[in-house]
């Protein structure tokens, strides 16, 4: 059995109700099984700051389905509930980024785990470590709380 982490954003619509409909369609797959999920953090935008803000959290999940099998699931969801890429930074009603995988690094041509850019990202790592405080990354060996600590904007999460 494995356990990942998943980041949830939604800056579009009725937000904390895409949220909780992501939630329930990974919860209704039989191979995963939602074991954690953090609060609901209201965010400025990072990266095209020209956007609403986002509603961020985190969940841990259990699963035996692979990385790329997982991702393919998260893809799915952001299908069903209508999801559409305008551009890459643009605004969403609903984004899943895998962060961990168990203690694994994966280098794929669509799948990058650790997620490259989350110990650079308060929205990431506040509801992380909400409900993983002592987690580490599995490149650095070392706490993502320590990484926290070095993110200028915390302020920007709620
Ligand atoms: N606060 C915040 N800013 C963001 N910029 C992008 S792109 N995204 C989408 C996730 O990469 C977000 C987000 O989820 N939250």
């Amino acid at each position: 059995m494995n356990t990942a982490y998943i980041s949830l954003g939604s800056n579009m619509g009725d937000r904390a109700g895409y949220l909780e409909k992501a939630i329930n369609i990974l919860s209704s797959h039989g191979k995963i099984e939602v074991t954690k999920r953090s609060s609901l953090y209201e965010t400025d935008p990072v990266g095209f700051t020209e956007q609403d803000q986002f509603l961020n959290m985190v969940i841990e999940i259990r699963t035996s389905l692979s990385p790329e099998t997982l991702l393919h699931q998260c893809l799915q969801v952001e299908i069903d509930l209508g999801r559409e890429r305008e551009f890459k930074w643009g605004p969403r009603i609903i984004d899943l980024d895998i962060l961990l995988f168990n203690h694994e690094t994966i280098e794929a041509e669509n799948l990058l785990i650790p997620h490259p850019r989350m110990q650079e990202r308060a929205f990431v790592l506040i509801p992380l470590l909400e409900v993983a405080p002592s987690i580490e990354h599995p490149s650095f060996n070392a706490p993502l709380a320590e990484f926290l600590d070095e993110i200028p904007d915390k302020e920007g999460v709620r």
